[in-house]
């Protein structure tokens, strides 16, 4: 299975000077936790890294610290996240019929995960992992007066991976830059594509390490699974 890892960030709302997936992580950088959940999979067996010319330096000595065993691939990152994972997927080599699609900064998430995401994508065209929402959820209007409160039991909360099969969601990039739409995740591509996307059950700890607060949590989780 191929595997695309966006990581061409900048991680503004880390509100850190260079990208947050060079900074440390218990004793790693954290995408090397990334790479390392890639490298314990089962079913990955190629790694494109997608990223910024400016990273790949730091990218190259994280990887040769690691010694993977599988062959990963830089591609050039984009402005945003759906620009980077378009350029991800021109990167695929040839013959690439099914991707999984994971953020560098979903570190904590478990080969395990990852090789459930590999083993549904067989059995369907599109799929995300995500979890059921634990809290109640608001529509609110431009005031911030809510509008609505939807039914919980409907409401999942999208992670990565996220998998397809490339030709499919080529198509709906390339149909999507055309009609200039703006998504935060390839699964939204799909959608309004009138693509099914299946559920797979993600994992609670599967956070996105985006703020501060998100990092010192990652830390808790990682030194709780070490121990
Ligand atoms: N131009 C971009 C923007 C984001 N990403 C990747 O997409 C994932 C999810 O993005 P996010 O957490 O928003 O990362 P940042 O863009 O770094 O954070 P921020 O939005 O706070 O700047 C990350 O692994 C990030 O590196 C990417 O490959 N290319
Ligand atoms: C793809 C994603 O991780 C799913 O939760 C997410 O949409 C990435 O974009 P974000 O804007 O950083 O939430």
């Amino acid at each position: 299975m191929y595997l695309l890892i966006p990581a061409a960030g900048m991680g503004r709302r880390m509100k850190s000077d260079r990208n947050k997936l060079l900074l440390s992580l218990l004793d790693r950088p954290l995408i090397a936790w990334t790479l390392l959940a890639a490298e314990a999979s089962r079913h990955i067996d190629w790694i494109g890294l997608v990223g910024q010319p400016a990273d790949w330096e730091d990218f190259q000595q994280i990887l040769a610290g690691l010694s993977l065993s599988k062959p990963v691939a830089f591609i050039q990152g984009g402005e945003t996240r759906q620009e980077s994972v378009y350029n991800g997927l021109q990167g695929l080599p040839e013959g690439a019929d099914r991707v999984l699609i994971h953020d560098g900064a979903r570190c904590l998430a478990t080969p395990e995960l990852l090789d459930r995401c590999a083993e549904a994508l067989h059995h369907c065209p599109g799929l995300i992992a995500a979890i059921p929402v634990k809290d109640t959820i608001k529509i609110v209007n431009d005031q911030k007066i809510v509008e609505q409160t939807p039914n919980r039991n409907y409401l999942w909360a999208a992670q990565t991976p996220q998998g397809f099969e490339v030709q499919l969601l080529k198509d709906c990039h390339d149909k999507g830059r055309q009609l200039g739409w703006e998504v935060t995740d390839d699964a939204a591509l799909f959608e309004a594509c009138n693509l099914p996307v299946t559920i797979v059950e993600g994992e609670e700890t599967n956070l996105k390490v985006t703020t501060p607060v998100d990092l010192a949590i990652a830390e808790f989780i990682l030194r709780q699974r070490l121990a």
